[in-house]
């Protein structure tokens, strides 16, 4: 296998002014102690215009965002599976609260490096820290969410949600199908409902505990396009409702750029693509967000020809 590459960061902000002027209107993602600023800057300043409130409010939002998410590092991050270094020596910090997408070609390593975050796979060497700590194996306030929803069959919906519940609180597993928007079919069986409302249960599982990082390993991968569009918005709804840090792993490099704060690609064992995504929210498909895609497809594509999909998307 190819030695690693390193990470490699790729600041256009300096020949791209749209993307200077986003990255200068957009605040940092603060520590938890510069959440706490904002809150405080919050109460004692006196916003003199609109343009002012709204930066006030985007500060807020940030803030409470960054207090409910955990920070994530990978250190020299090497996972083998027999002779087959997958990924070697990665590094990578994952901001509280941030939206992380990863993207890469098949086979690259994006479940293992994800499985690796989740605890599921052992590093051989390297480490995994939450918070500033190190940690191994499972954590109650981490979450995957996987292609196939994962429900059991036996079990209504109600009670497949409350398989992500401590305890298995009833009240908190009505609350979780409430956020998505399922809570009058809680009695049905998993068997009668969509592809799309299967992964939505799948997603009230997740998020019933509330955790403070969620895993998705190509949840919307098996949907069609308007299903896979609506799940998008309603993730990201959540995600900035209830501050979790996020990780996405997907071949859409379209859903990439709607969703992510950031990408990184995935290559050979590490990180060879990591960029901002300094765009507005909800995002529009303007030339910005095309300005997105092709860079990442035109990163992508130097080492693999691309299929664009029918409905303009294009996978990788
Ligand atoms: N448990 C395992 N045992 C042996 N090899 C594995 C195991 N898990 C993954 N691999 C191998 O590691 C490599 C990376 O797999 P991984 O699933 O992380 O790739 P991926 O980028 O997520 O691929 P895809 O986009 O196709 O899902 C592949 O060559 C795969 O065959």
């Amino acid at each position: 296998m190819a030695s690693s590459l390193p990470a490699q960061s790729v600041d256009e902000s300096a020949d791209d002014p749209r993307r200077a002027a986003k990255a200068a209107a957009k605040p940092a993602a603060p520590s938890r102690n510069s959440a706490e600023d904002v809150i405080h800057r919050k109460v004692t300043r006196k916003p003199e215009d609109a343009e002012s409130l709204e930066r006030v409010s985007e500060e807020q939002e940030s803030a409470s965002r960054s207090a409910s998410g955990s920070t994530v590092t990978v250190r020299g991050g090497t996972v083998r599976f027999g002779e087959k270094i997958v990924l070697e020596s990665l590094e990578l910090s994952i901001r509280s609260g941030e939206f992380l997408v990863v993207v890469g070609r098949s086979g690259c390593g994006k479940s293992t490096l994800l499985r690796l975050i989740a605890g599921l796979e052992k590093p051989v060497s390297g480490s995994v820290s939450f918070d500033g700590k190190p940690s191994s194996g499972l954590r109650s306030d981490v979450r995957i969410m996987f292609q196939d929803a994962r429900l059991l069959p036996w079990k209504s919906v109600l009670d497949n949600v409350r398989i992500g519940v401590p305890d298995g609180d009833r009240d908190k597993a009505l609350e979780a199908l409430q956020l998505v928007g399922l809570a009058e079919r809680a009695s049905e069986w998993p068997s009668v409902l969509s592809g799309g409302q299967r992964q939505r249960v799948a997603l009230a599982r997740a998020l019933a505990s509330s955790p403070r990082l969620l895993l998705l390993d190509e949840p919307l991968g098996a949907l069609d396009a308007l299903t896979r569009i609506e799940m998008q918005q309603l993730i990201e709804r959540l995600w900035r409702e209830r501050g979790f840090t996020a990780v996405l792993v997907t071949h859409d490099v379209s859903e990439a750029v709607a969703l992510a704060d950031r990408v990184i690609l995935v290559e050979q064992g590490g990180i060879t693509l990591d960029t901002d995504i300094a765009l507005s929210r909800p995002r529009e498909h303007d030339s910005g967000f095309a300005h997105y895609e092709k860079l990442i497809l035109d990163r992508v594509l130097t080492t693999r020809t691309d299929t664009g999909g029918t409905d303009g998307s294009y996978t990788i």
